[in-house]
């Protein structure tokens, strides 16, 4: 029940809806309970009185008629939609909670927990596991109570009846319980597996859909059906398991709750025949039996339920309370206008803990100057960005801002002095100006526009069927790739940060919109601090310092001249990338 206390706190804040509810649910069970006692007083004082006359008997006969219509009508019936309102209601506020809190935690999760997750096995959880919560809590919150008051009841009234009876319908019924609890163990464990498997099967699904075109260029579509076979098949074993499981417990439990009332009658009709009870006490008593049943069978068929909702809701509060590693703290500094250095001081870093993929690196980078990294691939020149942005945290060393550690800092605000520009830029399913105004959300259509022609995008933009208001489609797949990259640059012009961190910002131009772009990239340099990573040094000639990465390692730094003439491993870099350009009018390295 461990998963019981991390979700006691929402139904908590539902606690009125449910005793509402609650309260529906007793009038709504416990009136029809009277039925058989009306029932006796029928048999045993009215049909059989000797005292009543014909009339006095009808007439008895239709009062009680019209108030059992009456009570029915007047009160069960409002009663069982309070019941059913209230608690449906309860529980879809819970589930929006936990799925409001579910989208939070993605918001919240690190980078790590992306590289190494599916997203697809995030939204199993969001949608399948929070869905099955649904039965869990009409069972634990409303049914569980509900049919054991209700049993409770049954139980007193037939103990009034004869107690012996009682007695043995009692032991019966704790047998049909102890057989079900035993069981949903197993039920339990095969449903673990099973949900724990639809999570894989849903970001297997999602990530083949999402690399379907790519699947048709490697004719790898035979290669993944057959892949997608091997997970359904493995998965309706699992499923195949859970529901044999899940028979059998019904099936034992069923068996007995079925023979029960035979065999409580059969036993109460030797008490008849030695006169110790009478008739209609037998035919109440036999009601009172067969009422057990639809409580029993639905707390026996709320052990599957509650055993398959207690896995959902662990699995929900297990992905709640994944650890974040990059955290704001407490009482975060807010960062100020970018006003003196950036400074990275003796900083290793290792995505998986031991291979260094910066080590002991350290430099400045001050305010209104422009710097380049590059070096060979796989260097670590876009983890030095991904640091700096706090998408990861230095294992060693210190980075700091304006002299303050930028752990210190509120996650908001750092990132806010930033703005950025990658290789893959990443473009929502909604329109151009959409995408744009995300670096700003309250900028005016000028504004945007603006910043487009900065970007050297507003040409084509205008040129798009729809403009401004073209859909670009999931993650931008109706533009191409320079495209998508100069409305990832229209952004940064739009948000106007202090700090321009730019990794193959123009990597995927054409010659003739790169030299403008970069034109544009100049024209910001002014007051601005920019930060680049290239392959192609023709692009970072202009930087005021470049770092070169070699392993890890800062091996060199210096302008572009002092480079060439330190005779060292940019110079290598450099001359390879000209002897790979044969013609002077092709390379624009100065
Ligand atoms: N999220 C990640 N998880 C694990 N390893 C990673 C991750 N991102 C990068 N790496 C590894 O870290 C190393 C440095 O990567 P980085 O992206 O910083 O290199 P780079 O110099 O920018 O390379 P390129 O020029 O090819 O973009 C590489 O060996 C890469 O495989």
């Amino acid at each position: 029940m461990k998963e019981m206390r991390a979700f006691w706190p929402y139904v908590r804040r539902e606690r009125k809806l449910y005793l509402l509810g609650f309260a529906g649910s007793l009038f709504r069970f416990l009136i029809p309970l009277s039925v058989p006692l009306v029932v006796k007083y029928l048999f045993d004082d009215l049909l059989r009185s000797d005292s009543l006359t014909r009339s006095d008997k009808l007439g008895q006969l239709l009062l009680v008629a019209a108030i059992m219509v009456g009570v029915f009508f007047a009160v069960r019936a409002p009663m069982e939609y309070v019941r059913q309102y209230c608690m449906n209601r309860a529980n879809n506020r819970i589930l929006t909670a936990l799925r409001r809190d579910a989208f939070a935690k993605v918001h919240a999760l690190d980078a790590k927990y992306f590289a190494d997750n599916r997203s697809g096995e995030i939204g199993a959880r969001f949608f399948d596991d929070v869905e099955k919560i649904r039965g869990y809590m009409t069972a634990v919150f409303s049914n569980v109570w509900i049919e054991t008051i209700v049993l409770g009841c049954v139980v007193g009234v037939m103990v009034t009846l004869n107690g012996q009876l009682t007695a043995l319908s009692v032991l019966l019924v704790g047998v049909q319980f102890a057989l079900a609890h035993l069981l949903s163990k197993k039920v339990k464990a095969a449903t673990r597996s099973l949900m724990g498997y639809r999570s894989v099967m849903s970001g297997f699904v999602l990530e083949k859909i999402q690399g379907a075109l790519w699947a048709k260029l490697f004719q790898a579509e035979k290669r993944d059906r057959e892949q997608l076979d091997g997970h359904l098949e493995h998965y309706d074993r699992l499923a195949d398991r859970q529901a044999s499981r899940q028979a059998l417990s019904l099936a034992s439990v069923n068996v007995l709750s079925d023979i029960t009332p035979f065999l409580v009658v059969a036993a109460g009709s030797l008490f008849v025949i030695d006169g110790s009870l009478s008739l209609g006490s037998l035919i109440a008593f036999f009601a009172y039996v067969d009422r057990m049943r639809a409580p029993v069978a639905a707390l026996v068929q709320a052990f599957p339920i509650v055993a398959e909702g207690g896995v959902a809701l662990q699995r929900i509060f297990d992905f709640l309370a994944i650890p974040v590693t990059v955290a704001e703290k407490e009482g975060a500094r807010t960062l100020g206008r970018f006003a003196d250095a950036i400074s990275f001081e003796r900083v290793s870093f290792a995505y998986n803990g031991k291979d260094k993929v910066l080590d002991n690196v350290s430099f400045r980078i001050e305010r209104g100057k422009t710097y380049a990294f590059v070096g060979e691939s796989g260097g670590g020149k876009s983890t030095v960005l991904q640091l700096l942005t706090r998408m990861y945290d230095a294992d060693e060393g210190t980075i700091a801002i304006d002299g303050i550690d930028i752990k210190d800092l509120s996650l908001a605000s750092l990132r806010e002095r930033m703005g950025v520009v990658t290789q893959d830029n990443f473009l929502y399913s909604v329109s151009i100006a959409e995408n744009i105004r995300m670096a700003k959300p309250d900028a005016s259509e000028e504004e945007i526009r603006a910043a487009a022609r900065q970007a050297y995008a507003h040409d084509f933009i205008c040129a798009l069927p729809d403009g401004y208001e073209t859909e670009v489609g999931e993650r931008g797949v109706k533009l191409s790739g320079g495209q998508k990259q100069r409305i990832a640059l229209t952004r940064v012009f739009l948000k106007n940060p202090d700090v321009v961190l730019l990794d193959e910002a123009t990597s995927a131009l054409d010659n003739e919109s790169e030299k403008r772009v970069q034109e544009s990239i100049e024209r910001m340099r002014r007051g601005k601090t920019i930060v680049m990573i290239a392959h192609r040094l023709s692009t970072v000639v202009h930087a005021d310092r470049i770092f070169v990465l070699k392993q890890g390692r800062i091996v060199e730094s210096g302008n572009h001249r002092t480079l060439l003439q330190a005779n060292g491993y940019y110079k290598e870099l450099y001359e390879k990338q000209n002897a790979e350009r044969p013609s002077p009018s092709e390379s624009r390295v100065s």
